[in-house]
């Protein structure tokens, strides 16, 4: 069928309208790989109750943003869903889709978006890659896109290359280590934001008795930058990947890595989240710390202290609250510093029985959002600034939009580039009593 695409929707697609047979509205049809203003040929692939998913045919009228891919997997590979857009491009649809569903959420006069990008390829700092024989031949990959599907990859630029040549040379290595070869299906590559250090986790289905450091050193000739790895052991209790839980098994060199970002050094354990881009994070630090100071600041879901550190040179003190166990004590130690472990409700929940107040909130939690109760708990506490750092525009307009209702006003509106020629966006939003 012939489509115009309207616009681009988060995940990636571009919507347009057809006449339903029949019926008095006009059914909506999503075209992945395509842009706002395009005419194309599609094909329906598949039909839901109020819409239909299409597979891109042939572009008839081009959008001016319309690129050449760089990567040759791109519409393959599920990693990226933007290489057919300009950066520039790439940019306004983020910024659209953004102001379309913080508006969808209720929340009325905006403040000007402000867009912060960096480089657009090899910026990440960590790859996890599928390992499988194919053709007698040890590959590595990704999921072909919509599917549980093994896809070979030959390249992946939007990683940082060293993560890709350390890819390369375990494929070249593995072979003279067939039980590690055999063993494992997927293996995990972090590297500092200057690709001076790298750490490896390989993932196994069963560990091999022996040759772990062996196979560690044999890399290492190759790859000086490997200054250690471990093994995950993965145990299925049920059917998919959500039953999947982890036994840690052999390891090899150091633990973890010292990541710098602007004037700090963090140390992150292997495997310890940390924020993906290594070209971006400095800004992404800068917008939510810089010009913030007085006696008490909460860093809530802290992960490895990325912003509590630099908090702590600028307030009195500074407490930061992380569920999972990690690298927050070891990175914020010294007088004023407080890393607390525990689940950002709980701990408000106490906080509110205390009457803490603190200047300042920052808070970036995982997709899912804050969600109501802490947004209740917040409208309790009263803080007079919270810096609220989303991945997700949806699960962030809810939460805005009760923060708005308890009597904050949206100050500011960040959308900062994390994640070049994919759907995911992050935002930083600065929400003042
Ligand atoms: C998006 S990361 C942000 C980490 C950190 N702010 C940074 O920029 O590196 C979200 C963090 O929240 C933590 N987390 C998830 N659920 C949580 C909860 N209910 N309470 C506190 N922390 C939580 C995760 O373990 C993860 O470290």
């Amino acid at each position: 069928m012939k489509l115009s695409i309207e616009k681009v929707v988060y995940g990636g697609a571009g919507l347009a309208h057809v006449e339903a047979s029949g019926a008095a509205t006009r059914e909506i049809v999503f075209v992945p790989f395509t842009l706002p203003g395009e005419v194309v040929e599609a094909e329906v692939a598949d039909t839901r109750d109020n819409f239909k998913d299409a597979a891109l045919r042939h572009v008839i009228a081009a959008s001016s943003d319309r690129i050449a891919p760089q990567c040759v997997h791109f519409g393959v590979c599920g990693g990226c869903q933007y290489q057919h857009a300009s950066y520039d491009a790439q940019l306004r649809l983020k910024q659209s889709i953004l102001q379309e569903t913080l508006e969808r959420a209720g929340l009325n006069s905006l403040p000007a978006m402000q867009v912060h990008a960096a480089q657009p390829w090899e910026y990440r700092n960590r790859i996890r890659l599928r390992v499988a024989m194919v053709d007698w031949e040890l590959r590595v990959g990704y999921l072909r896109r919509g599917s549980s599907e093994f896809l070979p990859v030959q390249m992946c630029p939007i990683a940082a290359p060293l993560l890709w040549y350390a890819a390369e040379t375990f494929l070249q290595r593995a072979g003279s280590f067939p039980q590690w070869a055999n063993a494992t299906q997927e293996i995990e590559f972090f590297t500092t934001g200057d690709e001076q250090k790298l750490q490896m986790t390989l993932f196994v289905s069963s560990q091999p008795v022996k040759g772990f450091s062996e196979l560690c050193e044999a890399l290492c000739e190759q790859l000086p930058q490997l200054a250690g790895a471990g093994v995950q052991i993965m145990e299925t209790s049920g059917r998919g990947r959500k039953s999947l839980r982890m036994q840690p098994g052999a390891t090899w060199g150091a633990a973890g890595l010292n990541y710098t970002v602007a004037d700090e050094t963090y140390w992150v354990s292997r495997g310890s989240f940390f924020q993906v881009n290594r070209a971006i994070v400095a800004q992404l630090t800068e917008l939510v710390c810089a010009g913030r100071s007085g006696r008490l600041a909460w860093d809530l879901y802290a992960g490895v202290g990325l912003f509590s550190r630099i908090l702590a040179s600028q307030f009195a003190e500074v407490v930061a609250v992380e569920a999972a166990k990690g690298d927050l004590e070891t990175n914020l130690r010294g007088p004023g510093r407080r890393a607390i472990a525990s689940t950002t409700v709980e701990f408000l929940r106490q906080a509110v029985l205390e009457r803490d107040r603190p200047e300042l909130i920052v808070m970036d939690p995982p997709r899912a959002g804050v969600g109501s109760e802490v947004c209740a708990l917040l409208a309790r506490l009263k803080a007079p600034e919270v810096v609220y750092v989303s991945c997700d525009p949806a699960t962030l307009g809810r939460d805005l939009r009760a923060m708005v209702d308890s009597g904050y006003k949206l100050n500011q509106l960040h959308l900062v580039d994390m994640f070049p020629q994919t759907f995911h966006q992050e935002t930083v939003a600065v929400l003042r009593l």
